[in-house]
């Protein structure tokens, strides 16, 4: 049974801006796609990481592949971009931004262009359908693909600015963090930077990338995704702090994701606590909720409990996190009126 916990985080109105669209695939999306394909001999067990299971970053990074032979067509996208929508409307997202790395596929006929139109059309049909949320998408680039891919993705994503109706609002960097190196990828992401993309990139995910993160701070990113190794503590340093700080870049927080990809040792010592307590902007989100079985609610319900933060504090960083949207100032002020309407109602 629903305790009155879990209906406040449900029914709280909330924001977000970190979600793979790969990653973000339900168990009940997956159960159709691999009915689908049976050929794959493809498993449930090898798509998730269930509860209290944990995986090496490199494992995790493995389930993409098997997701990714899952989703292949414009069919398939339109199918899982539409229900993940649906799910986070659902759980209570008022405004979202979805990522995804367009992908070429010759045997289904897939291409970038294609895929990224499709993912378009699902947010569309959605629309269309009222179903209660606004959805923007940023282009993302995998850094294991290179410089050379990553400026065509970024010539794509400006062509995708201009003539979307303002849906696609900017461009992620992700991808395995431990493969290649961000000053490869440095003009790439300064010249989506110059073309009026916002840029949300993965930061300090891992241990090793300390100079990297010091060069892309330069950018600099108008947000940052995990940072799990930001600060001094945890082997980052102060000038990566004082930079971040200065520029005042949000910091996407995930903390199933960081758990169960065990970057941090448990949800207690996660860096949220260290950023939050600064009075720092932080935006809870939940990465790939498919692939770590978590939704926002449980997000920010986990992140109440392992913290001691009120209802009132949870509904703060919720609002708060409105500001650090790729949304235009008048959409910003629809949602900031939606939390105003609400806030009586659900925070008694
Ligand atoms: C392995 C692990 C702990 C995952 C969480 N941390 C992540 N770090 C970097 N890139 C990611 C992460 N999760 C998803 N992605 C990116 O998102 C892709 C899946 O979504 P999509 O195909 O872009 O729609 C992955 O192939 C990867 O490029
Ligand atoms: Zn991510």
């Amino acid at each position: 049974m629903d305790t009155e916990a879990d209906l406040f985080y449900r029914q709280l109105p909330k924001v977000e801006l970190h979600a793979h669209l790969n990653g973000s695939v339900s168990f009940e999306t997956m159960e159709t796609l691999i009915k689908r394909k049976p050929h794959l001999n493809i498993e449930h067990s090898m798509t998730a990481i269930r509860r209290g299971q944990r995986r090496t970053l490199d494992e995790c990074f493995q389930v993409f592949k098997v997701i990714h032979q899952l989703v292949d067509s414009e069919e398939d996208i339109l199918m899982v971009a539409k229900a993940v929508i649906q799910e986070f409307a659902a759980d209570g997202v008022k405004y979202l931004e979805l990522r995804s790395t367009p992908r070429e596929v010759t045997e289904t006929g897939l291409t970038k262009q294609t895929y990224i139109e499709t993912v378009l059309e699902a947010i569309r049909q959605c629309k269309q359908e009222e179903v209660d949320i606004d959805v923007r998408f940023l282009v993302a680039v995998d850094r294991r693909h290179g410089p050379v891919v990553a400026m065509e993705t970024v010539k794509l994503a400006e062509d995708f600015l201009l003539s979307s109706d303002g849906v696609v609002v900017g461009l992620d960097l992700s991808g395995d963090p431990t493969v290649g190196h961000g000053k490869d990828l440095f003009s790439a992401l300064e010249k989506a930077k110059n073309c009026g993309l916002k840029l949300a990139l993965h930061l300090s995910e891992v241990s090793t990338q300390r100079d990297e993160s010091e060069l892309l701070l330069n950018l600099p990113p108008d947000r940052i995704g995990h940072g799990t190794f930001l600060h001094p503590e945890v082997g980052g340093s102060e000038s990566l702090v004082e930079k971040v700080c200065k520029q005042n870049i949000p910091i996407e927080m995930c903390l199933t994701s960081n758990v169960k990809g065990q970057t941090v040792p448990s949800y207690d010592k996660h860096h949220f606590q260290y950023w939050y307590k600064r009075g720092h902007p932080c935006v809870l989100c939940t990465d790939d909720k498919g692939v770590f079985c978590t939704d926002l609610s449980q997000e920010y319900q986990l992140a109440a409990s392992t913290f001691g933060l009120t209802q009132e504090a949870m509904w703060m960083l919720s609002q708060q996190a409105i500001g650090y949207t790729f949304a235009p100032e008048p959409i910003k002020q629809r949602l900031e009126k939606k939390w105003a309407e609400l806030k009586q109602e659900i925070l008694q």
